[in-house]
């Protein structure tokens, strides 16, 4: 049995009348250990289809699945990060991390949960800004301990929700590595949103694209079959990434293509005959009481762009 399900998932937000449809018939499987990335354009439902696995979205017609079980709040199995760390201002780092572990396990005595803090820290690199406060710390930094914080808590499945788009391109190839190498000594089971199809491609064992439809629709999985670890560098010049990067990409591109090309609906035009304005005789029609009206026979429809 998959870790993680998504069933037949639909998903839409407003009233009827303004009501707009996100995502449609998702249909997803994790299994454990694995490392999931969707990819796709921004606004086109990525955070929506995370959160159905978070439990912060319900979904109107299937469902989301943990071992089975039918998804219907957040809990401590699913470790969620967002790309705003939300970090508590007035805690340092280890005040943070130890905040969230002393929640989840409850029955550890002080010293257990003081080592595993740490344990966590130090696999963020952050040993020397424990006591730090996060306005004292870079986005780089504030991210790690987000991630420290989550991972700390033994969610069997981590989701990030474009965890490093608000971080410099350096900064962000760095953490990339680094949870790279956590999820490889732990190997949790990882499902990560992006708009980033290299980082989804360097990270993932399967991409999935998240296709710009309307509502948005998941396409075929892509099974990124480079060992481990991936060294960014020689990457770029693998043929085997060439070839994932330019058949994920235009997959991307033909669905953006297709979902430019519009349906046409005919319209029927008024019951009334246009005058013709170009004659003297025609300026009798100010004198006319109403306006000419067109016989059955002479109903007429046009084409336009919907
Ligand atoms: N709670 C909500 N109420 C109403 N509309 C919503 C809600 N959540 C999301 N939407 C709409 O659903 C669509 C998809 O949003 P979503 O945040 O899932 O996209 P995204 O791909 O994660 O975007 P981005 O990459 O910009 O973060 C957007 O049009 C958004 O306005």
């Amino acid at each position: 049995m998959p870790l993680i399900e998504i069933k037949g998932a639909s998903k839409g937000f407003g009233q009827p009348g303004a009501r707009s449809e996100v995502l449609k018939e998702i249909n997803l499987a994790a299994e454990e250990g694995e490392f999931v990335v969707i990819v796709g354009y921004s606004g086109s439902g990525k955070s929506t289809l995370i959160n159905l696995i978070s439990g912060l979205v319900t979904p109107d017609t299937g469902e989301a699945l943990i071992e089975g079980r039918r998804i219907t709040e957040p809990g401590p199995d699913r470790g969620l990060v967002f790309q705003n760390y939300s970090l508590l201002p007035w805690l340092t780092v280890e005040e943070n991390i130890a905040l969230a572990v002393d929640e989840v396990f409850k029955d550890w005595t002080p010293q257990q949960r003081k080592v595993h803090v740490q344990k966590f820290i130090t696999m963020v690199k952050l040993g020397h800004a424990s006591h730090k406060l996060p306005k004292e710390l870079s986005g780089g930094m504030r991210q790690r301990v987000s991630v420290a914080r989550t991972i700390a808590m033994n969610p069997k499945v981590l989701l990030l929700d474009e965890p490093l788009s608000a971080l410099d391109a350096l900064t962000r190839a760095q953490i990339q590595d680094e949870i790279s190498e956590i999820w490889r000594e732990n190997l949790t089971t990882v499902l990560w949103i992006t708009n980033d199809p290299d980082e989804a491609l360097l990270l993932a064992d399967r991409v999935i694209p998240l296709l710009p439809t309307s509502p948005a629709t998941l396409g075929e999985p892509i099974l990124v079959d480079i060992e481990r670890p991936r060294d960014r560098r020689t990457l770029n010049h693998d043929p085997r990434f060439k070839k994932l990067r330019a058949q994920l990409i235009n997959t991307l591109l033909d669905a953006k293509g297709r979902s430019k090309v519009k349906s046409s609906v005919h319209v029927s035009l008024p019951d009334i005959l246009p005058e013709d304005l170009t004659t003297v005789n025609s300026l009798q029609f100010l004198n006319r009481s109403g306006p000419r009206r067109r016989g059955d026979h002479q109903r007429e429809e046009v084409e336009v762009a919907a």
